[in-house]
């Protein structure tokens, strides 16, 4: 049976990200603008909300099984903030360039040694809108927000975002070593183990 999938998702990072892990393990994946699936409001109150919302309605629309990601930052001198709301951290319209300026403004008091981040991912995979059973994978991927910018791969927030283990930003990595490493690929990886135990037909 063909592994199709609808990516439910407008970002250019998180679709391409998606497509160097999934297109190596035989899935077909195609993004939600191919079926003209409208961007959802993302009213819900947790990730795992959000994501569901943003499955369901590419499901309902292309009528194939849909992966959701919903994904930010939560960075410890802020509370957990921004949280859920990552993408809209500086107001809309959503703007990585306006997001990083608005978190390094945001911590712009707070020393080196305690900008503690973590990136938290979570998917839902919905085999159809009205699922019972989505299949729901958190991960997440721990660094420190620099206090400025370096490097020039990956997307959002990755220029502020240092890997201490690496030492390089997240945009400084390669984009295998940031999948292998990062919230994203690692749910990624544990979705699809799940998967393989799963019956794929609903
Ligand atoms: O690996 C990452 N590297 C950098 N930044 C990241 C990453 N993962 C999430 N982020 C940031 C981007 C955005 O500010 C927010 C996600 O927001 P989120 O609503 O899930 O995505 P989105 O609105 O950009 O696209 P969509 O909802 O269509 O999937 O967290
Ligand atoms: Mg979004």
């Amino acid at each position: 049976m063909s592994k199709h999938l609808v990516l439910a998702s407008g970002n250019a990072g998180k679709l391409r990200e998606f497509d160097q892990l999934l297109a190596p393990l035989g899935f077909e994946v195609k993004p939600q603008s191919e079926f003209a699936v409208d961007e959802v409001e993302e009213t819900g109150l947790t990730f795992v909300e959000n994501a569901l919302l943003k499955a369901r309605e590419a499901s309902r629309v292309s009528g194939a099984p849909a992966l959701a990601d919903d994904s930010g930052l939560a960075v410890e001198a802020l509370q957990g903030r921004p949280g859920i709301y990552s993408a809209r951290f500086a107001g809309e319209p959503k703007d990585d360039e306006r997001n990083n300026r608005h978190l390094l403004e945001a911590l712009s008091d707070v020393p080196e040694g305690e900008r503690h981040a973590r990136y938290w991912c979570v998917l839902v995979l919905l085999r159809h809108a009205e699922d019972p059973v989505p299949l729901i994978v958190q991960r997440h991927w721990d660094g420190e927000i620099l206090a400025h910018p370096r490097g020039e791969g990956g997307f959002g927030y990755d220029p502020l975002f240092w890997v201490p283990d690496q030492g390089m930003s997240a945009a400084e990595l390669s984009a295998s070593e940031k999948n292998r490493l990062s919230h994203r690929g690692r749910a990624l990886h544990a979705l699809v183990e799940a998967l393989s135990d799963t019956a794929w037909s609903p």
